[in-house]
């Protein structure tokens, strides 16, 4: 599917820094927006429905499963989450740009549906870091971290699929580095189309 707006998949072993750094980035860049997932999880801390994500139970995921209401779903850390047609297809169909944050499953399968989407994957600065920013979080158990932990070890195999990797060792780097990618596929994406207009609009120039 080709739709005008850019489409952006951030994925990242739990931990890593991906929630903080998309919301840093979508604080410094008002054309992008984030779309928020269904989930079979519970909610976590201060999470909200419909904020962080939408709260459903696994039945209620299954029946939208079957509807097609997906375009990718997976089942992370034994929950279920997956990205509603509904969250994004109108933003990029309108020429909006879009971040998803999901697991590597979920980016590889849009990738395939996209294939002009952009996959980023986002890499502790050690496996150490790794443990220490989940313990510091402080709002998982630790069978939940030590699950976790393992996962990443899969997951990080994955990053090679990527278009880019960036580490996350001093936050505001990696926040310049996402910003740094966004800004190159907007130039790119107006460079295709060889269109004034657009390559002005993408550059912010009247
Ligand atoms: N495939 C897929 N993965 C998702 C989706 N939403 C969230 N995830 C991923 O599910 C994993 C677990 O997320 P979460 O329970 O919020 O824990 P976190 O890893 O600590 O942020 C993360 O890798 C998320 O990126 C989605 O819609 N589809
Ligand atoms: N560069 C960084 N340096 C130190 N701590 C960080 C950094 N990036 C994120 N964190 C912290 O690590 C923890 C996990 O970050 P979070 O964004 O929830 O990760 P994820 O969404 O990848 O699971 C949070 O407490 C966050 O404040």
């Amino acid at each position: 599917m080709e739709y005008p707006g850019n489409l952006f998949v951030v994925a990242a072993p739990s931990g890593a820094g991906k929630s903080s750094l998309v919301k840093a980035l979508l604080e410094l860049d008002a054309k992008l927006a984030v779309s928020v997932s269904h989930t079979s999880r519970a909610p976590r801390g201060q999470e909200q429905h419909g904020r962080e994500y939408w709260f459903i139970t696994a039945e209620e995921f299954r029946a939208k499963v079957e509807h097609g209401d997906f375009f990718e779903w997976a089942e992370v850390h034994g929950n279920l989450y997956g990205t509603s047609r509904a969250g994004i297809e109108k933003r990029l169909a309108d020429g909006e740009d879009v971040v998803l944050e999901i697991d590597y499953q979920g980016a590889l399968q849009i990738k395939q549906l996209f294939p002009h989407a952009v996959l980023i994957f986002i890499l502790p600065p050690s496996w150490e870091e790794l443990m220490q920013r989940l313990n510091r979080r402080g709002d998982t158990a630790p069978e939940v971290i030590a699950q976790r932990m393992a996962n990443a070890r899969v997951e990080v195999a994955q990053a090679q699929h990527f278009d880019f990797v960036v580490v996350n060792a001093v936050f505001d780097t990696a926040v310049f580095d996402l910003k740094t990618i966004v800004h190159a596929q907007r130039l790119k994406y107006a460079a295709q189309r060889r269109n004034r207009s657009t390559v002005f609009r993408a550059l912010d120039l009247p």
